[in-house]
């Protein structure tokens, strides 16, 4: 937890327990994280991710059995090793916590100067968890705190449980903080801005010029968007506004969806067919970014960096970058502040 500014001192008749009061607190939430690449912390991570019913709503008679009797025997060792390949050895945990503990210290340095505002980070699924975290900023002293689900398109699967939990916490409290919430801000100016500016740069530092450009989104079932989720015109918006501002260069880049779960149909097309075929039709420089990823985790670096660059080599592709994403970095922690600001409109 990183803040700055005192928090207002409360006179207290004698033998009153101590009440702290007065501050802001900033909950950054991003999907979650194993502790460990082993079998029981994979187990552990994906049971409770897997038995989210706002990320899987097969009917529970028919979940139930499949996930704890055929996923939960096979997958934590696949997924284990994807971790592994991408595991930050040096602090013994994902990049994925890392990047999100590191977006907080730097949001919170951005309001150093401000009175009162304390920033924390959680994980929806996973530790540090969100009642523990909001029970700290509460214990910090802060009776408004803003949760900020860092999803840039919303869906139930993400934005909403994070949400629901954090008012699952507020449910065994007591004495509750005023609560806001982060809207989503796929369209939002100065995330168009953030994603152009990193893209830009990154295209920059490469030896070569793609040909094309993969704006690769995480998927979601097909089934989600008939049922009225907004996620994927969400992700249409970005792409249409992202290459409006990329220019000329925005001509080349195309959606796709990644990550697939399962054998339904999920959002179409997929990142790794698209990757193949374009590949197979003779493109030799490909470049993939993933907006809708606020930090590179085993999704971007495993799954992109890794498999896709495979497939597109074994196709016949000659040059792959998986570009970075907004991460701590300059544009994206500026973007960051400036959502947050504007949500602490009249608390500030
Ligand atoms: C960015 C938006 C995301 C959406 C939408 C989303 C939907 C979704 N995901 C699964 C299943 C899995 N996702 C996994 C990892 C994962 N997913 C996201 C983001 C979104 N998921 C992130 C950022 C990550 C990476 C976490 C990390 O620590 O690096 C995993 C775990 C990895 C694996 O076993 O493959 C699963 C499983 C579903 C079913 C779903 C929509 C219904
Ligand atoms: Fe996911
Ligand atoms: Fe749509």
């Amino acid at each position: 937890m990183s803040g700055t500014g005192e928090y207002r001192a409360i006179r207290l008749p004698a033998g009153h327990p101590p009440v702290k009061a007065g501050r802001i607190g900033v909950l950054l939430v991003n999907l979650g994280t194993p502790d460990g690449t082993d079998y029981w912390s994979m187990r552990r991570y994906l049971k409770e991710f897997l038995s989210d019913r706002r990320v899987i709503e097969v009917n529970r008679l028919i979940w139930w059995p499949l996930l704890n009797l055929v996923i939960l025997s096979t997958r934590p060792q696949r997924s284990g090793e994807a971790y592994r390949s991408i595991w930050n050895e040096e602090r013994n945990e994902s990049p994925l916590r890392t990047i999100t503990r590191a977006q907080a210290e730097k949001l919170a340095a951005r309001f150093g100067g401000e009175t009162s505002v304390v920033v924390d980070w959680a994980m929806r699924y996973g530790n540090p968890s969100i009642a523990s975290r909001l029970a700290a900023l509460k214990a910090e002293g802060c009776e408004r705190i803003l949760i900020v689900p860092l999803y840039p398109q919303y869906s139930a699967a993400t934005t909403a449980t994070v949400n629901d939990k954090a008012f699952e916490a507020l449910m065994a409290m007591r004495w509750q903080p005023a609560v806001r919430t982060l809207p989503p801000y796929h369209d939002d100016p100065a995330y168009i801005d953030a994603l152009a500016r990193e893209t830009e740069a990154a295209l920059g530092r490469l030896d070569f010029e793609p040909e094309v450009i993969l704006a690769s989104f995480h998927g979601l079932p097909r089934e989600y968007l008939d049922k009225g989720d907004p996620y994927h015109c969400q992700c249409h918006k970005t792409v249409r506004l992202l290459k409006a501002r990329l220019g000329p260069l925005g001509d080349k880049v195309r959606l796709t969806f990644q990550s697939r779960f399962g054998r339904a149909e999920w959002l179409q097309p997929y990142t790794d067919e698209t990757v193949k075929t374009l590949a197979d039709q003779g493109i030799k420089r490909l470049a993939v970014i993933t907006p809708g990823f606020a930090a590179d985790c085993v999704e971007t670096l495993e799954e992109i960096a890794g498999q896709n660059a495979e497939f597109f080599h074994e196709h016949g592709g000659e040059k792959f970058a998986a570009l970075p994403c907004l991460n701590d970095g300059a544009p994206g922690m500026a973007m960051l502040e400036s959502l947050v600001r504007r949500e602490l409109a009249g608390w500030l």
